[in-house]
């Protein structure tokens, strides 16, 4: 009997080609890869290597056309959109590099939409959104616009967003990729912090400041993975598992 636990993320041979204007782009060719809960993985590699729609096949927000993925043991090949809408709002949050606030909708909206979505009371996500934009140093924010923020400030409710259902999974598309060098300090530290409470982590970067907040370090090229190293210090980096945020899955 084969007794390791089992992996939040399993990729078998995943490939994916965009058919665009041009010749199809051949964006992942054959990936396979486990990420156990608990884990932060950073995945870097030169423009156009394929990490983001790597990102996005892990995420549900494009299909492969080849391969299997398994969310937490669960085969997810035969999901439609209205499934993985409803996994991604219990087991996915995802920051991307530009926020993707909703710009006509307050900072405390913003937060507590998904947490709606997926059925908490009123009461329970107001709960949720304080206290996550209070951990995020927005208290005081949540009646602010997202136009009427910095960069760093909208990437942090970007964050209170994603993690407000306390999903198991953080994917993190270039989340410091229009930030200064402050506002990806910010990041990193708030990303380990996370991480040192249990989150799992699946970051795609350029910055290789960025990837060393990660405890493994996947280099992607040309649509494959190419090297995959665990970095020094990763076991106590990942030991702490407990803390203030509790997560619910
Ligand atoms: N929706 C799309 N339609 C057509 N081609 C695409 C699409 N998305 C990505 N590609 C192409 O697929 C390849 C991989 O792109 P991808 O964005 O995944 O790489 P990346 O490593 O994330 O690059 P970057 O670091 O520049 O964001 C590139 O050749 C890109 O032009």
């Amino acid at each position: 009997m084969n007794d390791r636990p089992t992996p939040l993320l399993r990729a078998e041979g995943l490939v994916k080609t965009h058919h665009g204007e041009g010749a199809p782009a051949h964006a992942v060719r054959g990936v396979d890869l486990r990420v156990a809960r608990g884990e932060f993985v950073a995945v870097t590699g030169p423009s156009g290597a394929g990490k983001s729609t790597l990102l996005h096949l892990l995420g549900g927000l494009q299909r492969p056309d080849e391969g299997s993925y398994w969310l937490d043991g669960e085969r997810t090949d035969g999901y439609s959109e209205a499934r993985w809408a409803v996994e991604r709002r219990k087991r996915i949050g995802i920051v991307f590099q530009f926020f993707n606030l909703v710009s006509n909708l307050s900072v405390a909206d913003n937060v507590e939409l998904p947490a709606l979505l997926a059925g908490l009371s009123p009461k329970q996500a107001r709960a949720e959104r304080e206290e996550l934009l209070a951990e995020l140093g927005l208290a005081g924010k949540e009646r602010s616009m997202p136009g009427e923020l910095s960069g760093g400030e909208q990437q942090r409710v970007a964050l209170a967003r994603a993690l407000v259902n306390r999903p198991p999974l953080l994917l993190a598309d270039e989340p410091a990729g229009s930030l200064d060098s402050k506002g990806t300090r910010e990041v990193m530290r708030l990303l380990s912090r996370f991480h040192g409470r249990g989150q799992t982590i699946v970051l795609v970067t350029h910055d290789a400041r960025l990837a060393s907040a990660a405890d493994r370090v996947i280099s992607f090229f040309d649509g494959r993975i190419a090297d995959d190293a665990e970095l020094d210090g990763a076991p106590s980096r990942r030991a702490g598992t407990s803390g203030v945020l509790e997560l619910r899955d």
